[in-house]
């Protein structure tokens, strides 16, 4: 493929997009109108045209499926080369290989969840907490730390947003921080917001090492800006340092993590940071008809947010009809009744589908639908599993995993080997054909997500977790064949789609079964596993990462400071609590990393 070749295809902004590799750009990208085609092209074209070095190019996402899908795209785009990670996957592999130098001895561990350490921190303070009220106190820390917040800040930043968790005073959160990081020391651990900590410290104190990780990546991409926190944009900028070939895209509408510090200033102030950015809009939306494209500029100009202003490229299909419900329940009832009076004037409950965001959701309408006796199949873990192209694909992948040496990532092996199964990168048109891909397609996003959520995890792995899953869905009775109306196994219609879980709903078991390291980033999945090759910006890791001299630490900046701290006393079994009231912000020693 030449680099003309790659802009074939791509309509007039996604062109302006992938056309200019150089420089700072920013693309406001509406949903559905190509932006991870625009990026990835444009990642191509740079290094099709030359402007790029494929090793050097940093392509940042938010999810290990979604840096799975880019990978597959620049793989399908001839540039399989380039890096494509989450934030944290990026983080925890430099960590890993800096750390010996910058700190000395071995990283320590990432805690996989917060909860027994807030549940520690929470005893000490005399708390009693059930689960629910210790997993908003987990999202607090979690927001105090990507806000870069210190416990003298914590109280008065957190009142500013309005943030009660658990309908505690913020100056008893500010403390039970302030223990959530003693406990997490004394156990010699840290927690993802740590890995980037310490990588923005490291970098900020060992000019050497930010010297070497910037000789290593020239451009970056970041995908669904939108989302970036704080923390995460202090990392970006270490990364970047003074060059300015960072393309970033987002859509300020779709927003969606903004409980946990995100915000979409980042991508919108962009222009103002990079005065001399290029700006494209993606407005033309491939995936709706003109009618729900409509109906979604109506909403989203309501809705306060900068969003795009979307022009449907699609044939023109039914209205929609937007409902507003005062709760779930009510919400629940109605969609049932509108079912219920459908199917009384002859429709086909086949012929119906209720789409809904996340599993929990299920439970009202289940419960609706059978209060007013609508048939209704759920579409779970268990049939899945017996479709033919996934039974297929399973046998290929069982007959790959004999042969696995690790030196692919998960997902993309999965892909390569469902392709022999009929999937390809780009989904077919419509039909059955387009059914069959989107099972396909779970079934490698299933891998992705598998991959994100354990360390070293290779495809016999997957394979014994497929068939563990397809063999207890035979077993096991689904959630709905369990309600007083329904006699046996009820699915939805629907096929798994990009924004499918990993099987859940007839079998709620435990996922993934194999050791959980990072569920959110992917990040352990690959990086710093001794005995794979590869340092951290390498494609494919090698052993052995070197332990140099450990040159004392200056005083830097504040961020530093509280970085190296962090990561001092993450290494410390018990360190000695430091005059300021050992809170990782505020450190009384200088930062030496290295003691
Ligand atoms: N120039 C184009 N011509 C025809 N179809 C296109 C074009 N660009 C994108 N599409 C189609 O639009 C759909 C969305 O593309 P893509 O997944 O790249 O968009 P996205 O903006 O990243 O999606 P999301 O809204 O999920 O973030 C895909 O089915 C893709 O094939």
């Amino acid at each position: 493929m030449n680099a003309d070749e790659v802009l074939e295809g791509l309509d007039p902004e996604q062109r302006a997009v992938a056309a200019t590799p150089l420089g700072p750009m920013v693309v406001l990208a509406g949903a559905g109108t190509g932006k991870t085609r625009a990026i990835t092209h444009r990642i191509a074209y740079g290094v099709h045209s030359a402007a790029y070095q494929p090793q050097r190019v940093l392509a940042v996402t938010f999810t290990a499926r979604a840096a799975g899908e880019m990978r597959t795209r620049l793989r399908s785009l001839g540039v399989p080369q380039v890096q494509a990670r989450t934030f944290h996957a990026a983080a925890l592999r430099q960590l890993h290989y800096f750390w010996p130098r910058a700190i000395g001895g071995a990283a320590p561990e990432v805690l996989p969840h917060k909860a027994p350490v807030v549940g520690e921190a929470a005893s000490r303070l005399r708390l009693q907490l059930d689960r629910v009220v210790m997993r908003d106190l987990a999202s607090e820390i979690e927001w105090s730390k990507v806000s870069m917040l210190t416990s003298e800040t914590y109280p008065a930043a957190a009142r500013r947003a309005g943030r009660s968790p658990a309908e505690l005073d913020p100056t008893a959160m500010a403390r039970l921080i302030e223990l959530y990081e003693e406990v997490k020391t004394e156990r010699g651990v840290i927690d993802f917001e740590d890995v980037l900590l310490l990588m923005v410290g490291i970098l900020a104190e060992h000019p050497e090492i930010a010297r070497e990780v910037r000789a290593q990546y020239r451009h970056f991409v970041v995908d669904e800006y939108q989302d970036v926190n704080t923390l995460q944009q202090h990392l970006l900028d270490q990364w970047v340092g003074e060059r300015d070939d960072l393309c970033v895209v987002g859509d300020p509408a779709q927003t969606i993590y903004s409980f946990t510090g995100a915000s979409p200033r980042h991508l919108l102030d962009f222009g103002q940071r990079h005065p001399s950015a290029q700006q494209v809009r993606l407005v033309r939306n491939y995936r709706s008809t003109p009618q729900v494209i409509g109906l979604a500029n109506l909403v989203l100009a309501g809705s306060g947010r900068d969003a795009v202003q979307l022009q449907a490229q699609r044939a023109g299909g039914p209205a929609p009809e937007l409902t507003a419900y005062p709760d779930d329940q009510a919400e629940a009832r109605g969609v049932a009744s509108e079912l219920r009076r459908l199917v009384d004037t002859g429709e086909s409950p086949a012929e119906m589908a209720i789409l809904f965001r996340t599993n929990g959701q299920s439970e009202a309408l289940e419960a609706a639908l059978t209060e007013l006796e609508v048939p209704y199949l759920v579409r779970g873990g268990e049939r899945f599993f017996n479709r033919a192209e996934v039974r297929n694909a399973v046998l290929l992948l069982r007959a790959a995993a004999r042969s696995d040496d690790g030196s692919t990532p998960l997902g993309d092996l999965v892909r390569d080997v469902i392709t022999g199964a009929g999937w390809s990168v780009e989904p077919p048109a419509g039909g059955a054909q387009r059914e069959r891909w989107e099972s396909l397609n779970a079934l490698a996003t299933l891998a992705d997500d598998f991959a994100a959520a354990g360390e070293d995890v290779r495809l016999p792995h997957l394979v014994a977790e497929l068939d563990r899953r397809a063999g207890s869905s035979t077993r096991r009775p689904c959630r709905a064949s369990r309600s007083p109306r329904c006699t046996r196994p009820r699915v939805w219609s629907g096929t798994p789609s990009s924004s499918w879980a990993p099987p859940t709903g007839c079998c709620r078991s435990r996922w993934p079964p194999v050791r959980r390291r990072s569920r959110r980033s992917g990040a352990c999945s690959t990086s710093a596993s001794p005995g794979r090759a590869g340092g951290w910006g390498s494609p494919s890791p090698r052993p052995g990462l070197p332990v140099a001299a450990r040159p004392a630490a200056r005083r830097g900046s504040s961020t530093a400071r509280r970085a190296c701290w962090a990561s001092r006393r993450a290494r410390a079994p018990r360190p000695s609590r430091c005059a300021s009231g050992g809170w990782p912000g505020r450190p009384s020693a200088p930062a030496a990393a290295a003691t």
